[in-house]
């Protein structure tokens, strides 16, 4: 990525970094993939420091580490409560991801949501320069674009949303919708990881709202916004790097040695009901149950890392999996062979890069998810000369690029039992050109490839206004 010489980038998330005391390999892609972007382009990214302050307080911490200054603020506890456990992650996150009967609407977390993105731009307008470019991140700031332009920014500012975008009737059930989409034309830029996606946000803009879409842009009255499709992927050159490392070399050769010979499955995943891995691990019993003769012969290895959990949905689907896991080993288990391996823990990516490659196959069976960056890792960390398969979701934004995977439908246990039988006895050949064709993708739009297209894309958006202290300089 060329470094850009006229403006500074500013991005804007809500997790900046992984909260101090949190297991390292917890974070999730979002803060992976931007911290390897900001690495590339230099400039500011702030957001919440994952702390809570008694009070809040807007005292900004920055830090500057290889090239990037971050920029962090506390927050109050009925903040982290309303506006990230409550509005961010039981309104809009389940609703988000097709899951109304999951999600909540109370006034408490809209009210909160709000009072927290006043906050975020009452903070962070000071730092902005006339020409900067500002990147906002993600459902946790929606209408920041909206309250920067109250605050007189008149910058590019450009937003990404990396979940899904839900369907318009889904939409329609959230108290408050149509306001939430009108913030959103205050932006120069929408970007989305997926075509469908950005049309389902037509949808709804076009038929709930009355906006026009031209040419890629939405108008409403006298507002208009470029949209893109743009999906995010993984830092192939340091996935790759970190493969070759010695960490993923240890993990690679303590899988083996521990697999005894057995063809692995592995599965990665936040432990979150969006992920499937109910239905992933029903799937994977009824492969059991159809190929007796296979039973010792694999083991399926879950590495599910506690997530959100403060918000009593992940607690139920953490109880829930412990049961279902502890029922399925209970009832194939033998004394030496357990089915399934399923671990509370996140690692490092460079341990993950070996579990990957000591993997036959990797399943990846979300029920709805914005991209999947674990599909793509697990893809390049495979052996060129006898790489596994990789079982992908169709409803993962990554599907749409991934289409050399064997895709299925995550609610259907026939199908992940199918999948599975299909890929365990798949010829070497078909492995290799199936692999070739998917990692190129990985490496051709990796995320420099992402941010790239994202900030061309945002620099066009509209004309730049020159700042009066620039001009005639
Ligand atoms: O910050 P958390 O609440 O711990 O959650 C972790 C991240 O989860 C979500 O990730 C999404 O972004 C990925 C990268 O684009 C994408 O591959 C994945 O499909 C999405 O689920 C969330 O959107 C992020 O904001 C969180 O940081
Ligand atoms: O134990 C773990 C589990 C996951 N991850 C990383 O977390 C990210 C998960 O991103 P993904 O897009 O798959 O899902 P998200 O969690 O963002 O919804 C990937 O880069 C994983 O390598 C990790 O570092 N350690």
């Amino acid at each position: 990525m060329t470094r850009s010489t006229e403006s500074r980038l500013i991005v804007i998330s809500n997790r900046v970094s992984a909260p101090k005391g949190s297991n390292s390999g917890s974070q999730g892609g979002l803060a992976v993939a931007l911290a390897a972007a900001l690495r590339e382009n230099g400039g500011i990214w702030f957001g919440w420091s994952g702390e809570v302050t008694e009070q809040f307080t807007g005292q900004i911490n920055f830090q500057r580490e290889q090239g990037v200054t971050t920029a962090v603020v506390d927050l109050e506890e009925q903040d982290v409560e309303e506006y990230y456990e409550g509005y961010a992650n039981r309104t809009l996150w389940p609703l988000f991801h097709y899951r109304i009967d999951l999600a909540e609407y109370e006034r408490e977390f809209a009210g909160g949501y709000q009072r927290t993105n006043e906050r975020f731009a009452d903070t962070v307008r000071p730092l902005i320069e006339p020409d900067d470019l500002i990147w906002i991140q993600d459902y946790h700031m929606f209408p920041l674009g909206a309250e920067l332009r109250r605050r007189g920014c008149q910058n590019q500012i450009g937003f990404f949303l990396h979940i899904p975008w839900p369907p318009r009737r889904l939409l329609g059930t959230l108290p408050g919708a149509q306001a939430l989409v009108e913030s959103m034309f205050e932006y120069d830029l929408i970007g989305f990881h997926t075509e469908e996606w950005l049309e389902s946000f037509c949808d709804y803009a076009t038929h709930e709202m009355g906006a026009k879409i031209e040419n890629g842009v939405a108008t409403l009255g006298d507002r208009c916004v470029r949209l893109i499709a743009d999906p995010i992927g993984i830092d192939a050159k340091e996935f790759a790097e970190a493969s070759a490392g010695v960490q993923a070399r240890l993990a690679f050769r303590r899988m083996r040695d521990s697999a005894d010979g057995r063809d692995m499955i592995v599965g990665v995943d936040r432990l979150d009901y969006s992920k499937g891995l109910e239905e992933r691990f029903s799937g994977y019993e009824r492969f059991l149950i159809e190929h007796p003769e296979e039973r010792k012969e694999v083991f399926l290895l879950q590495i599910a890392p506690p997530s959100r959990v403060s918000v009593e949905t992940y607690r139920r689907i953490r109880n829930s999996l412990e049961g279902l896991s502890g029922r399925i080993n209970g009832e194939y288990a033998d004394v030496d062979w357990v089915p399934i391996r399923y671990v509370n823990q996140g690692y490092p990516r460079d341990v993950l890069a070996g579990i990957y490659r000591a993997a036959k196959i990797g399943l990846v069976t979300p029920l709805r998810d914005g991209m999947n960056l674990v599909a793509k890792e697990y893809v390049a960390a495979q052996n060129p000369e006898d790489p596994g398969v990789l079982i992908l979701s169709k409803f993962a934004g990554a599907a749409e690029q991934m289409q050399e995977a064997l895709l299925i439908n995550p609610y259907s246990a026939e199908e992940i039992a199918d999948a599975i039988q299909q890929a365990l006895r798949m010829s070497k050949d078909e492995r290799i050109r199936r692999w070739t064709v998917l990692m190129d993708g990985v490496q051709r739009e990796d995320v420099t490839w992402w941010a790239t297209r994202f900030l061309d894309a945002l620099k066009q958006a509209r004309p730049v206004v020159t700042a009066p202290e620039k001009a005639g300089m």
